[in-house]
């Protein structure tokens, strides 16, 4: 049986680097005298020979490969340098070479484990899977960056002014230290170093200020963007991609991921640059101070680092599931609000009731371990901030006692670590955040790499119709029940001017006939013409416009009686606009509101039109008992949720619900 390629990496690498090892032997004497720079020399030279290595497991090299040769090589030169900052006087860091082959093994053993501890942080157990198709994008991080860059104006404003503001800030203790030193030197108070501090402390404000504010506009137009893309894209998808797939489901990514990935970048920028750049500066202030406790008080930092991944996988993990638990929670609302009266008909309010409290319990459960997890690694992290610094007092000690320092540099570099601390804590954090965030679109990514399958590139606009529908041989299956045709070889013809109805039992799929004919599917085999031409071949916009369908439930949209009338229509007139309502019979019940075609601006106006006029249209649950009025509709009761609960959603159109007869047709088209 063959080794998988991850097994095999860590005996490769043992090989290779005894051979590398073999081959420095020479250069012991070179090497050893430099101390720490020998030992980082001496795993510079093995790195090449490892990272060769790896290369041999080609074409099935394993994804970090090059990660443990790197880890593998500078291990021991990270446990030499340790020794020597931290050991007996006089112990120097040792070189790999010249030591026992025993130490070879530790060294490898050590490293395979970081690795380990790197790679594989334990899944957290307990949590619910995500349903569906389990988030594949990858790059998130990149695709982040690159809807960042887009908006790269505001953000090099917003970089700009972070950079005055740093600068500000920075300038304001020196200037005023330098107005104390000219006080005491007798110069007196000058209006020049008032100013100085005054403008200081003004460019600090003014450009702290203009830093948030072009922070927060790159957000909303970042999420602006995204909504935009993702709206547009869930819109020319294929009908089989809403199969199944909850709107609650949906609209979380709108409302919950679109806004957390578009927060990535801006929060990241406005944290991280300021930090890296103040910890850069300290942190080479305190290599200049000392440099031997300046290493050992920056050990925090890979070590923190690692931590942080660790904890960043598992919260990644653990709040994607928490999302999808979510969307759960919202599509069972959802669903709930839109069934209600088949809830009140099986008097299913308990059983409703219990399942929303499950969902719930497993929100709260992952939002308990969620916050568990933070506590546990805040703890580590405090913990391994307090090691190093019981360390660096330590080895301080020792200096101060062998007077390689002064208590005035100690007291200098341990208010710098301080400093250089409070800024790696939110370096380290907002990084974490970073990733959290950029992870938490792998879903709206995925979407967006969703190419849809159905050409509706047609081209065909004849300027007269007949209106000959024919149905050759045609068999049709739904995606979501391959196992189910429900058309075999089905063959009619429907004649311009006619009247013609199909007939037949439920589920023998008349509904469906009639959506292969408003072109929603195409059929697995056989053709559908119109005048002879098959549907693909019109222009997609000139046949819906050809075909009309009337529903048994019509959809209401949000807007006004008039935006409903004439949607998808460009350049619909007022007359054809009257004329169609009157043919409808609603003109009069429209002319009668007190805002005639503008009713309805919004869903709670609507209300007031759900009335016996308005059931003649067949608006559903016009004139139903709830109360004193007309019935709450379901999409103002979840719109109430969301805002509630702060969970997206709305009404999902079933777009296959539609009417089983084909209307009257011939001379209308
Ligand atoms: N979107 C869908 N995905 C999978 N199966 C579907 C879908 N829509 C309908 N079906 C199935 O296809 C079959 C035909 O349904 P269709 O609605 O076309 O029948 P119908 O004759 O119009 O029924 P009715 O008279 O009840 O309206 C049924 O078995 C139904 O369950």
């Amino acid at each position: 049986m063959a080794l998988p390629s991850a097994a095999l990496l860590p005996g490769l690498l043992l090989v290779a680097d005894a051979l590398a090892l073999v081959l420095l032997v020479p250069l012991v004497p070179l090497l050893a005298p430099l101390g720490v720079a020998g030992v980082w020399l001496e795993a510079a030279l093995r790195l090449p020979v490892l990272v060769v290595a790896t290369w041999l497991l080609a074409p099935r090299r394993p994804p970090g490969a090059t990660a443990a040769a790197l880890t593998v090589a500078a291990t021991p030169a990270a446990f030499g340098t340790l020794r020597s900052l931290l050991g007996p006087p006089g112990a120097g860091p040792g070189l790999l070479a010249a030591a026992s082959p025993a130490w070879l093994g530790v060294a490898h053993a050590a490293a395979a484990l970081a690795q380990l501890a790197w790679a594989a942080p334990p899944v957290p157990g307990g949590v619910p899977e995500t349903p569906g198709d389990v988030p594949k994008a990858a790059g998130t991080v990149w695709r982040v960056l690159a809807l960042t860059w887009e908006e790269r104006n505001v953000l090099g404003a917003a970089v700009l002014c972070l950079v005055l503001a740093a600068i500000g800030e920075t300038l304001g203790p020196y200037v005023t230290g330098k107005v104390l030193d000219a006080i005491s030197s007798g110069d007196g108070l000058t209006a020049g170093a008032v100013g100085m501090v005054a403008a200081a402390g003004a460019t600090s404000v003014l450009f702290s200020g203009c830093r948030g504010c072009f922070f927060l506009l790159l957000r909303a137009r970042l999420r602006r963007s995204l909504s935009l893309r993702l709206f547009s894209h869930l819109v020319h998808q294929d009908l089989d991609f809403f199969q199944g797939r909850p709107a609650a489901e949906l609209l979380a990514r709108f409302s919950t991921e679109v806004p957390q990935v578009c927060s990535a970048a801006p929060t990241a920028a406005n944290q991280l640059l300021r930090s890296l750049g103040m910890a850069l500066v300290v942190g080479v202030f305190m290599v200049g101070l000392a440099p031997g406790l300046a290493l050992l008080a920056l050990l925090e930092v890979p070590l923190g680092i690692t931590t942080r991944r660790i904890q960043s996988t598992r919260k990644q993990a653990l709040q994607q599931s928490m999302l999808e638990a979510s969307a759960r929670t919202s599509s069972g609302v959802q669903e709930s609000v839109a069934a209600i009266e088949t809830i009140r008909i099986f008097s299913a309010e308990e059983e409703e009731e219990e399942e929303h409290s499950c969902n719930l319990a497993k929100e709260l459960r992952l939002k308990e371990r969620i916050e568990l997890e933070l506590a546990f690694f805040t703890l580590v992290y405090r913990i391994l901030h307090l090691t190093i610094r019981v360390l660096v007092l330590f080895r301080s000690h020792q200096q101060l006692r062998d007077g390689h320092i002064t208590p005035g540099v100690l007291v200098t570099f341990l208010l710098y670590q301080d400093t250089v601390g409070s800024h790696v804590q939110v370096l380290l954090y907002g990084f974490n955040e970073f990733l959290t965030n950029a992870a938490a679109g792998r879903k709206v990514w995925e979407y967006l790499d969703r190419k849809p399958t159905r050409d509706i590139g047609g081209t065909r606009e004849p300027p007269e119709l007949q209106g000959h529908v024919t149905f050759q041989k045609v068999s049709f299956t739904y995606p979501g029940n391959p196992e189910h045709p429900v058309l075999k070889d089905v063959s009619f013809e429907v004649r311009s001017g006619e009247v013609t109805a199909l007939a037949g039992p439920n589920g023998s799929g008349k509904s469906t006939a009639v959506a292969l004919l408003e072109c929603l599917w195409d059929p697995g085999s056989g053709k559908v013409l119109l005048d002879g031409i098959p549907l693909p071949e019109y222009e997609h916009q000139y046949l819906h416009r050809k075909v009309v369908l009337v529903e048994q439930d019509p959809v209401l949209f949000s807007g006004t009686i008039r935006e409903n009338i004439v949607l998808g229509l460009e350049h619909c007139k007022e007359s054809e606009l009257q004329e169609a309502a009157t043919a409808a019979g609603a003109m009069d019940f429209i002319q009668g509101l007190e805002q005639g075609w503008d009713t309805g601006e919004s869903w709670g106006n609507t209300k007031g039109i759900l009335g016996p006029g308005a059931s003649s249209w067949g608006w559903r649950g016009a004139g139903e008992s709830w109360g004193d009025g007309a019935p709450p509709d379901p999409k103002i009761l979840w719109q109430r949720w969301e805002s509630m609960v702060g969970v997206g959603g709305s009404l999902r159109s079933d777009p296959t619900d539609a009417m089983g007869l084909i209307p009257q047709w011939g001379g209308g088209w």
